[in-house]
């Protein structure tokens, strides 16, 4: 029996491109892995078992698509008992799910003895979920395409961030839906244009979290979900202000939320914002950097 960590993620910056022919968005976005975990264990078994403090049905736990999903790849039938405690909320905007879907690749890689390489695995997960092949390349990546395209990047600074998430869960598929209803405002420059500016930006955050330059990060941080998620869920706006307030750096929406996160000068002063958050989840965690 082994254990396995399965950290949650943060999107710096997020920006949802067109929609392409096969339903999926291209996007792009700068992800960093977090401190924030779920934990899963592996033991041989006849069958595929897994325990949870979830209440979804097994059957419909990304943990186990992955677990067939591997199963089939690789044309055996030897089982596993996995549990998978959660820590990480769900619809959060975290990739919890995907995280999880990621590490039980890993994990019954290796308790089946199968030697998969890195690449096959995150094959196998980007057809779980878009997010899942992103978890296979911590501390951090440029993500494009449906979440397939990577760029592995290099990180020796970590960032203490506050999360706060209200008690409301965001389905990914309404927030791409919602945007897509929103339609695009008139703008003049050519859509190649537009996005090698969102290019240029996610450099530059990439660039500011390499300084610890926090003044360019906040000037180019970006989510394009923010907009048509807020309107729906004004909380969501008023504690991005409120994290603001308490002192963070900058602030902003992760994914499809509904977690927002502030940035904070150290732990401490993360811990002591965290007080003023005590009627919705919160979280302090540290970013990752290069291993
Ligand atoms: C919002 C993000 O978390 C940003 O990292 C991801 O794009 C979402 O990734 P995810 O939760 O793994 O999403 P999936 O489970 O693959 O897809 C859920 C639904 O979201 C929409 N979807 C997802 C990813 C993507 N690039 N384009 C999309 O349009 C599709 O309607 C899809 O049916
Ligand atoms: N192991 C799992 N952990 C969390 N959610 C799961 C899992 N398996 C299936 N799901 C389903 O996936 C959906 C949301 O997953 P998840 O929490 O990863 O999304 P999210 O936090 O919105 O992340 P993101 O939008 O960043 O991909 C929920 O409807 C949940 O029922």
């Amino acid at each position: 029996m082994f254990e396995l960590m399965a950290p949650a993620k943060v999107n710096w910056s997020l920006y949802v491109l067109d929609k392409r022919e096969d339903g999926y968005h291209n996007i792009l976005s700068l992800m960093h892995c977090i401190g924030l975990y779920d934990t899963l264990t592996f033991e041989h078994s006849d069958t595929i078992e897994l325990i949870t403090n979830m209440n979804i049905l097994p059957e419909h736990n990304l943990v186990y698509k992955a677990a067939k999903s591997l199963q089939s790849y690789a044309e055996i039938k030897d089982g596993a008992r996995i549990v998978l405690k959660k820590d990480i909320p769900s619809g959060a905007g975290l990739g919890g799910g995907s995280s999880d879907a990621a590490y039980a690749l890993i994990g019954l890689n290796k308790l089946w003895g199968l030697g998969l390489d890195k690449d096959e695995l995150k094959e196998i997960g980007s057809s779980i979920g878009s997010d899942v092949p992103f978890f296979f390349n911590c501390p951090m990546a440029i993500v494009e395409g449906r979440g397939d395209i990577l760029t592995p990047l290099e990180m020796d600074i970590s960032y203490p961030l506050l999360l706060v998430k209200p008690a409301i869960p965001i389905s990914t598929v309404w927030a791409y839906e919602r945007l897509g209803a929103k339609g695009k405002a008139q703008e003049t420059k050519t859509e190649l244009t537009k996005t090698m500016d969102k290019f240029n930006n996610i450099q530059l955050i990439y660039k500011a979290l390499k300084t610890g330059d926090v003044s360019l990060l906040k000037s180019s941080a970006h989510n394009d979900f923010e907009e048509v998620v807020m309107e729906k869920y004004p909380i969501i706006k008023d504690l991005r202000r409120k994290l603001l307030n308490a002192g963070a750096s900058m602030a902003i929406m992760s994914g499809s939320g509904s977690t927002v996160f502030g940035l904070f000068e150290d732990r401490e002063k993360a811990t002591n914002a965290a007080r003023q958050f005590s009627s919705h989840w919160n979280r302090v965690v540290e970013t990752y950097i290069s291993s």
